[in-house]
């Protein structure tokens, strides 16, 4: 008797001639389903299971998930998740599914025939299944390109996990290419100075910028996680392109998440001291966020005003994430067509590739 096969059963072959094809997956973090305890559980616990995420041995781990953190978190987290979420859902996949497309446009206006599917590393879609729709559509060539500009193993490396899952389970499998990292990346930098620029036009400056990123925990740094410099760096640019002096800006990490410490400065008590420094005005940008989330709706635009007018700041100007700005999705664009370089995206290239 035959056994069970030990891998997926590959799509119906293509016909020979026909052009292989290429494809980006554009990787997010994921969002829960809907705003609601539920939701946000199954969200948190594919979330907080990653052994990318929560270090921790699992014995000791997954107890207090599931008897302390979920049921405390959940409710806790979908009350704001409501306070940011949106009639078409959450932001977070909003500005995904949006910009994927918007990638997908710029690439096709200059020629390179490229499918482009966005992916999420926790909940729907997942990468498994936007992998295998993408082999479905013939994809033989895939970009894999997580929406973090600052490599972590937290996130960046999860991704690639999730990939590694996916290959393990398939015969047939594309060539991949996987972007790490474009924390320093020129076009990346001006789309974000321009960001910066145009908020300022509009309603004039503040006496301070403060760069919030997510943050880590320290310990992850101190094993040699590279995040922390590359957010360092990010800001260092950012900060020159606009000719900022030293005591004009900040970088702060928010986000903290359980009792270790993270990354530091924090964000919340920053903009606290900033007020009570006599700081009137604070611009706040979260540079490590390609789209406005949760994190930055919610804990900055919400949470964070609130802790800088509380401590006597006047006046709290978010600027928001680099979402749909045409400057950013021409970054994105050009950081695709570097790394699909040497693939045959065009259709001369196609019918040369072809013929050979
Ligand atoms: C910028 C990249 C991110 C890093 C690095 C990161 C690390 C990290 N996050 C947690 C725990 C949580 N993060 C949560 C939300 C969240 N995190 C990021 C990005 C990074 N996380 C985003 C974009 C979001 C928003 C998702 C959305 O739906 O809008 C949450 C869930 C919300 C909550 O309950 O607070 C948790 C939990 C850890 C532990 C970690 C590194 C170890
Ligand atoms: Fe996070
Ligand atoms: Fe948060």
């Amino acid at each position: 008797m035959p056994s069970t096969p030990r891998y997926r059963p590959e799509p119906k072959a293509r016909d020979g001639h026909a052009p292989a094809a290429i494809a980006i997956l554009y990787c997010n973090l994921g969002t829960p389903d809907e705003a609601t305890p539920a939701a946000v559980r199954r969200y948190l616990k594919e979330f907080l299971t990653d052994p990318r995420v929560v270090e921790i041995p699992r014995a000791a781990w997954l107890p207090l998930l599931h008897g302390v953190i979920l049921p405390l978190r959940s409710p806790r987290s979908a009350a704001k998740y409501a306070s940011i979420w949106t009639p078409e859902g959450s932001p977070l996949k909003l500005w995904t599914d949006k910009q994927a497309k918007l990638l997908q446009g710029w690439l096709g206006e200059r020629g390179h025939r490229v499918m482009v599917r966005y992916a999420m590393r926790y909940g729907q879609p997942s990468i498994a299944s936007q992998l295998d729709a993408l082999k479905a559509a013939g994809a033989s060539r895939i970009l894999v390109l997580p929406a973090y500009p600052q490599y972590s193993g937290t996130t960046t490396a999860s991704v690639s996990d999730a990939v590694g899952a996916w290959c393990e389970g398939t015969r047939a499998l594309p060539e991949l290419r996987f972007v790490n990292r474009f924390h320093d990346d020129a076009p990346y930098i001006r789309a974000l100075a321009g960001r910066i620029e145009a908020h300022w036009r509009e309603h004039g400056r503040g006496g301070h910028l403060l760069m919030s990123f997510h943050g880590v925990p320290q310990r992850t740094q101190q094993l040699g996680d590279p995040y922390a410099a590359e957010c360092q760096e990010t800001a260092r640019l950012l900060a020159a392109r606009l000719g900022l002096p030293d005591k004009q800006f900040s970088v702060t990490f928010q986000s903290r998440f359980g009792k270790a410490k993270w990354l530091e400065p924090y964000t919340e008590p920053t903009l606290r001291a900033l007020a009570r420094a006599g700081t009137e005005r604070v611009d706040v940008l979260c540079p490590g966020f390609p789209g406005d989330c949760l994190e930055t709706l919610e804990e900055i635009a919400i949470e964070g005003r609130r802790a800088f007018l509380t401590a006597g700041g006047k006046t709290f100007h978010y600027i928001p994430c680099l979402n749909d700005d045409p400057a950013w999705i021409a970054a994105l664009g050009e950081l695709a067509q570097r790394h699909l370089a040497g693939w045959p995206t065009r259709a001369a290239q196609e019918a040369a590739a072809n013929a050979a």
